[in-house]
């Protein structure tokens, strides 16, 4: 008789085992419940959650939307998608999530998922890729003060 299945030696350096009901959430499965993996990736000092909530309460709207000061509020400015594609690169980066444009230029270091993946999103419609990873993120909250304008229906 074999003391113990090929299961249980995979899992003898594990408590709870990997697939136990006692783990509160498995690591392979986001709080959205989709299986993307989680790749967090270590930020650079000062670069926290916390410190973009500071970034974004200390700095004028118009600097993080970068516009100049007396550019009228986000909802009504239409973006065409040309226009959009133009702001790709780090340092002038703007991307559409779920309807809105954001500048994104000064938050793409503090993106916990790192800058490679969030360049993803440059200069374009993001809403899939940011929905795939994380829906459950606030954006609008996160980067109400980024908001350039509204995407226009090409
Ligand atoms: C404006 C756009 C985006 C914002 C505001 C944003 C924001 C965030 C936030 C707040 C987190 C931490 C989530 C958490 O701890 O639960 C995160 C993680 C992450 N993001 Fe983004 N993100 C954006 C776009 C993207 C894009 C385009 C991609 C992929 C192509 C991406 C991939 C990821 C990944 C892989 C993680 C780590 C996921 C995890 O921990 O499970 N993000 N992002």
């Amino acid at each position: 008789m074999r003391s113990s299945s090929n299961r249980d030696q995979s899992n003898t350096h594990l408590f709870p085992s990997s697939g136990s009901i006692q783990r509160a959430a498995s690591n392979t499965l986001t709080p959205g419940g989709t299986s993307a993996p989680r790749k967090k990736v270590a930020l650079k000092p000062g670069h926290s959650p916390l410190d973009w909530a500071n970034l974004t309460n200390t700095t004028p709207s118009y600097v993080l939307r970068g516009v100049p000061p007396q550019t009228p509020p986000p909802f009504y400015i239409k973006i065409t998608k040309e226009e959009l594609s133009l702001h790709k690169t780090k340092e002038d980066c703007w991307t559409s999530i779920k309807g809105k444009v954001f500048n994104i230029s000064k938050y793409v270091d503090f993106h916990p998922g790192g800058v490679e993946e969030i360049m993803k999103c440059a200069g374009k419609d993001g809403t899939f890729l940011f929905n795939k990873y994380h829906s459950w993120v606030n954006v609008d909250r996160m980067l109400e003060k980024c908001m350039v304008g509204v995407l226009a229906n090409s």
